[in-house]
């Protein structure tokens, strides 16, 4: 992570959460999403790092498509282990804290009307992919904004595991994000196919999406 940060523009010590945050919205305003590496706070970042490793086994459980009844297990999309972050713990506390600043200001400049945020650690083991996939399909869900952060040192090209960001449902080519310690991912959930390339190594991150408040749809939520 030292090594990154020497040459990179977005190191911590150049801005606090809220100029990070402007970079945040600045890019969804844009072009509809941003990626900034070595980005994330490194205090939040190192915690949340000790803090997956040390989750026991038995806390993941296999990640499935959807939730609650439409809860599936499907090894042809996706085959990470994922564990919902609830709050409960220390590390989940101080992530939902960011998420909480990070939500007021793009609704306060963007005025997105995000009002509820639901996210879970990831782990993909060697060989792990989900395929192409759009977070939100448009006018079947309300997740609007999807939020990534990886917890991955010394990632080497060799070591695979990207994230391609893909413009649009025609684009084959796409972005490719390292899923370097630090690196910050969000996009609007229904713009941007995307998918995880299978990598040689363990690979950790959170994935988290913000939804608007469908049952009130007819109005402006208000920013919290
Ligand atoms: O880990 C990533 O890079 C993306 C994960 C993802 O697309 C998802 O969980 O929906
Ligand atoms: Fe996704």
């Amino acid at each position: 992570m030292l090594a990154l940060k020497n040459v990179s523009q977005f190191s911590e010590s150049h801005f606090n959460d809220d100029s990070l945050f402007a970079l945040i919205a600045e890019g969804i305003e844009n072009k509809g999403y941003t990626i900034l590496p070595a980005a994330f706070p490194e205090t939040l970042t190192d915690k949340l790092f000790i803090h997956q490793q040390q989750m026991e086994a038995d806390k993941f459980e296999n990640a499935g498509i959807g939730r609650g009844n439409e809860y599936l297990k499907n090894e042809f999309v996706r085959t990470d282990a994922i564990s919902w972050i609830t709050g409960e713990t220390d590390a989940g506390k101080d992530w939902l804290n960011w998420v909480s600043g990070l939500q007021s200001y793009l609704n306060r400049r963007l005025f997105l009307g995000l009002f509820s945020f639901e996210s879970h650690f990831a782990h993909y083991s060697p060989g792990d992919y989900y395929k192409r996939h759009y977070d939100a399909f448009k006018g079947e869900s309300n997740r609007v904004l999807s939020l990534i952060v990886y917890f991955n040192s010394h990632w080497l090209a060799s070591d695979g595991g990207e994230l391609v960001l893909y413009q649009n449902q025609y684009d084959q080519v796409g972005t490719k994000v390292v899923p370097l310690m630090g690196t910050i991912v969000a996009f609007l959930s229904e713009e941007f196919p995307h998918e995880v390339l299978s990598a040689n190594r363990n690979r950790y991150s959170i994935a988290g999406w913000f939804r608007v408040n469908t049952s009130v749809s007819v109005r402006v939520d208000p920013p919290r």
